[in-house]
């Protein structure tokens, strides 16, 4: 098994709609891929590689900054949106049994008017834009998905209406990894501790490699690094939606050979749907009771954070 590689350019966000066609083919492709694999490299999104560089190396700007300036803007700082905000080093579980992870990560998740923003220059403006496009890509991703299964595209985009408001958990995520000093790292300890991801999708643009992705036989295998591609996997409540048609995966990022000293990047985009949107199994079937997307974030969040 590898993850496949297809090439989005017939509905790139350089254009404006897709033909029939072109539909099928592209539904094709994803639909095997998140059947069998659940991960898939796109190509010619029209999201590039420049914006991604971009967006890292602001983010990089204010990572590197002493954890004194951050710790203003830290998670759960926020009122109006707890997700929000900076989250240090080691704070974060992703495999509750594993001790915290080896990474620090900024959550752009809302844009209320009382949010403290970092001074670092262009940083909201940067973000912001950034989170547009990948919403742009998601929503045109969720169109292809729909229509795969023979739904009317509304099934998931009827869910999905209030991305970017505070009635919607989507969340772009800057990630960075440290280098990693092999004498103090804990016994068992990772950059990213073995996980599935929430909500729909997620959209992943990576710096270099390091992520690993389970196979259906428990092995996990090394994904590779595909300059300007966007990664996109199924995350758990698209995975109910669907009945367990379209498989979310458990992935992880594990530590560079000893004497590795780079740091890592990468851009998680991860797409939920809205707060009171409710989930119910799509082909109608009572597999899974339904749950709302703000419910099912809640929960999850508690198991990682360990409350
Ligand atoms: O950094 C990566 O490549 C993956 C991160 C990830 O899986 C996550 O934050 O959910
Ligand atoms: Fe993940």
């Amino acid at each position: 098994m590898s993850i496949p590689v297809v090439d989005f350019g017939a509905y790139s966000l350089s254009k404006d709609d897709v033909t029939d066609d072109q539909m099928r083919n592209l539904s094709k492709e994803l639909k095997t891929a998140f059947i069998e694999v659940g991960f898939v490299f796109l190509k010619n999104t029209g999201i590039t590689q420049e914006e991604v560089d971009g967006v890292m190396a602001i983010s990089k700007t204010f990572f590197l900054q002493p954890d004194e300036v951050k710790q203003p803007f830290s998670r759960k700082s926020f009122a109006n949106n707890p997700n929000h905000g900076w989250v240090s080093l080691e704070t974060e579980k992703l495999n509750p049994s594993r001790p915290g992870d080896l990474k620090e990560a900024f959550n752009y998740a809302s844009l209320h008017p009382d949010i403290k923003w970092p001074s670092v220059k262009g940083f909201q403006e940067i973000q912001t834009s950034f989170f547009q496009r990948c919403t742009e890509l998601s929503l045109r991703v969720l169109r292809v998905m729909a229509h795969s299964l023979g739904l009317n595209p509304e099934v998931f985009l009827s869910a999905h209406r209030l991305i970017g408001t505070d009635e919607n958990g989507t969340t772009l995520r800057s990630l960075y990894y440290p280098p990693v000093n092999h004498e103090k790292v804990k016994e068992g300890q990772l950059r990213c501790g073995e996980h599935s991801d929430y909500g729909s999708i997620t959209l992943l643009f990576s710096s270099s490699e390091g992520l690993q992705v389970r196979k259906r036989s428990g092995e996990f295998i090394c994904a590779p690094s595909v300059p300007g591609a966007a990664l996109i996997n199924v995350a758990d409540l698209m995975q109910r939606w669907t009945n367990d048609q379209f498989v979310s995966v458990r992935h992880r990022v594990v530590l560079p050979p000893a004497g590795d000293s780079r740091t890592r990047q990468s851009l998680a985009f991860f797409v939920q749907p809205d707060d009171e949107a409710l989930i119910t199994c799509c082909d109608g079937s009572n597999k899974y009771p339904p749950v709302t997307g703000g419910d099912y974030l809640m929960e999850r969040f508690n198991a990682s954070y360990g409350n």
